[in-house]
């Protein structure tokens, strides 16, 4: 389990990470969101001891993590940094080798994730030589090659066409599946809706929304509605608990205080006239950081 306590990051005056708690138990793909400046990275970077924090513990089953941990850890940092006139393969080895695996099985694995991530006729290609999106899954498979117990990922997505998105996703899933522990961070929320059962989403250094998914999303109900009618529905805007309305072409989208009131604006339609659809939205990872974060995502 990676144990986060009460951990605080200051530079100076400023504090990039204000008492975060996380545990993050083994197996466990966890997401880590936060729009630019949240506090990600920095928090990435006291896991690996890259940076140390200013209180609190860091704790990975139990031990410290420090440079004896290198064999068990995997890190995609941010400022991707390949050596750019070094080739593919002797690159992706040699990293592996500095993680402590054997020559012959980083050769094999090395060859194993380019052929998966279709690139198996860049290994004899200088880095520099390789497009933005082809160096990244290049950086991807370094970190995972060693096959390392917890692998960190800073922002994996960014940076990829649709259909390497897609090939990284997956790549994530199986890793995961075969008992990697995987925290990653993401500006896109719909990555981490996707991907992760757990998340923490930060704001300004600190967690605002931290938990199960699904349990995060029941608590907080729905609150959206939406309907469509063959009547004009701009009485809807007076009823109370009604807090803001917005028309579509289809119909009208409404927010609303708790899922109660949902009851009264459906009595209020029924007494109307004829409604073609009604539908209590479940709320998306924005409405519930704009509610708790008191802010906009971006
Ligand atoms: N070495 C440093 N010295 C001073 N301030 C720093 C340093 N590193 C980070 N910060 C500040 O800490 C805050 C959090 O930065 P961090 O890189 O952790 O955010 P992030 O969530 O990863 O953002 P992004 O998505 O833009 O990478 C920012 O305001 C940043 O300017």
């Amino acid at each position: 389990m990676l144990v986060l306590e009460r951990v605080t990051k200051r530079f100076n005056e400023f504090t990039a990470v204000d008492n975060l708690s996380l545990q993050i138990p083994e197996r466990e793909l966890f997401g880590f969101l936060g729009a630019n400046g949240a506090g990600k990275t920095t928090t990435f970077r006291m896991i690996l001891g890259i940076l140390q924090a200013n209180e609190g513990m860091i704790h990975w089953n139990g031990q410290p993590i420090n440079y004896k941990s290198s064999p068990l850890i995997g890190y995609l940092p941010e400022e991707r940094g390949l050596y750019p006139k070094m080739k593919v393969k002797e690159q992706i080895v040699y990293l592996a080798r500095l993680r402590g695996m054997d020559k012959k099985e980083a050769a094999i694995e090395t060859d194993r994730w380019l052929e998966r991530f279709h690139v198996p006729d860049y290994a004899g290609k200088k880095v520099e030589e390789l497009s933005k999106g082809n160096q990244q899954k290049i950086q991807f498979i370094s970190s995972v090659v060693h096959k390392p117990q917890l692998l960190i990922l800073d922002e994996p997505f960014s940076g990829l066409d649709p259909v390497n998105v897609e090939l990284l996703k997956e790549a994530v899933v199986d890793l995961k599946e075969s008992g990697t522990t995987i925290v990653f961070s993401s500006h896109r929320m719909e990555h981490v809706e996707e991907l992760c059962e757990n998340l923490c989403m930060m704001h300004k250094g600190r967690p605002v929304v931290h938990g199960r998914l699904r349990d995060i999303k029941r608590s907080f109900g729905r609150k959206n509605v939406f309907v469509q009618a063959d009547f004009d529905l701009g009485f809807l805007e007076e009823i109370r608990g009604v807090l803001r309305t917005k028309r579509t072409a289809e119909g009208m989208l409404l927010q609303i205080d708790k899922e109660e009131t949902s009851q009264t604006i459906f009595s209020a339609l029924q007494e109307k006239g004829f409604v073609t659809k009604f539908e209590l939205e479940e709320p998306s990872l924005n409405d519930i950081f704009i509610e708790k974060a008191g802010a906009s995502y971006d």
